[in-house]
């Protein structure tokens, strides 16, 4: 018999959702194995407050998931945690979830890695300097060049730059690392998603890509140069630059498998207006397939059980479909 895709879900940010969707998720039924990382007390004292009863089990999980129970990977907190309220002092357990977690997936334990949200700040305030999972999980697995894209139906949006503060974005716009994106998305695109050919809508980086050169020069001197190098040479289907106020349009999107967006306010914000609460998060480039939720750890729904899991299961329904191509 063989035995099932073991998934990893990390639990995120103790005082946000993340606990929650994860007991909430151990109700369904899934077609694989699936291993909690979390600490088993946060996750009894969340089941208590939303009156969910789950069989808590110590992990790693060895068989088909059961509904009503999860097995769970302990990892503890440094301190007790009330929902919705921050502490810096479990910053590093949240950082250790995930080490278990990427360690699991290198070593070949699990097949792939889907996280719950976590809080970027608060890992800060602990003196952590941390910009998100996708750059952690790129420096953690020694992956010079990730990529991150978020999906929802009928839109999928990577982008060029990630967690970026805005004034930072241009100097990071630069040939190698379009190039770089361009063969990870490229790549990913056909790897994870069964398109032979990908069609690819690139976006400017300036407004109306640039108007000629009179309003910025990254179009002329960085995209469409790389544009017209992985056209030719690698025979790339690559449409822009775009000016990217009308790219978001069907008489582009309609013809097109994926958008790379030069920075995350271009591109996450019309994929969230289309799909939030319904997309997926997808790291592409790295050695397994990691998928997140679409949200974050929404602080004020902790403990309420008013939290929404269906971005969850689609990224635990793309990370199996991820596997099954791999
Ligand atoms: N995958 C991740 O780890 C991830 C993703 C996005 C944001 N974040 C982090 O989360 C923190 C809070 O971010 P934010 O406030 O900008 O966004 P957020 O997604 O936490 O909240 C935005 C709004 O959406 C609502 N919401 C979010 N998830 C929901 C769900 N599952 N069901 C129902 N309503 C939901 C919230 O209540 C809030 O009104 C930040 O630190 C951010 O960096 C993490
Ligand atoms: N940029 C993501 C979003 O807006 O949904 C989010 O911050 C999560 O990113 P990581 O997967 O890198 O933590």
């Amino acid at each position: 018999m063989t035995s099932p895709v073991h998934l990893a879900l990390t639990a995120g940010e103790p005082a946000g959702i993340g606990p929650d969707l994860c007991l909430a998720l151990a109700a369904s039924e899934l077609p694989c194995a699936l291993t909690v990382i979390a600490d088993p007390n946060l996750l009894a004292q969340r089941a208590d407050e939303l009156g969910l009863a789950v069989e808590l089990a110590t992990g790693p999980a060895t068989e088909t998931h059961r509904p009503g129970r999860l097995e769970v990977l302990p990892i503890s907190l440094a301190r007790p945690c009330r929902s919705g309220h921050l502490d810096p002092a479990n910053a590093p357990y949240v950082l250790h979830t995930l080490d278990a977690a990427i360690d699991g997936c290198i070593a070949g334990r699990f097949d792939a890695l889907v996280t719950a949200p976590l809080h970027k700040g608060v890992i800060n305030e602990a003196g952590i300097a941390f910009t998100g999972h996708t750059e952690y999980l790129a420096e953690r697995t020694g992956t010079a060049n990730v990529v991150m894209m978020l999906a929802t139906e009928g839109l999928r949006v990577a982008l060029a730059t990630t967690h970026l503060a805005v004034s930072d974005i241009p100097r990071h716009i630069t040939r190698d690392g379009l190039r770089q994106v361009l063969r990870i998305l490229h790549r990913d695109l056909q790897r994870w998603f069964g398109l032979a050919r990908p069609r690819i809508l690139v976006a400017g980086l300036n407004p109306h890509a640039g108007e000629g050169g009179h309003l910025g020069r990254e179009e002329i001197e960085i995209i469409a140069p790389v544009l017209e190098e992985l056209r030719s040479r690698e025979h790339m289907q690559l449409i822009g630059p775009l000016p990217a106020d009308t790219l978001f349009t069907p008489r582009y999107l309609d013809e097109a498998d994926a958008v790379l967006a030069m920075y995350h306010d271009q591109g996450l914000p019309v994929l969230k207006y289309k799909g939030f609460g319904r997309a997926v998060n997808i790291t592409l480039g790295l050695p397994f397939a990691r998928t997140s939720v679409d949200h974050g750890t929404a602080l004020e729904l902790a403990g309420s059980g008013r939290a929404r899991g269906d971005s969850l299961r689609l990224a635990i329904d793309t990370a199996l479909a991820m596997v099954d191509r791999g």
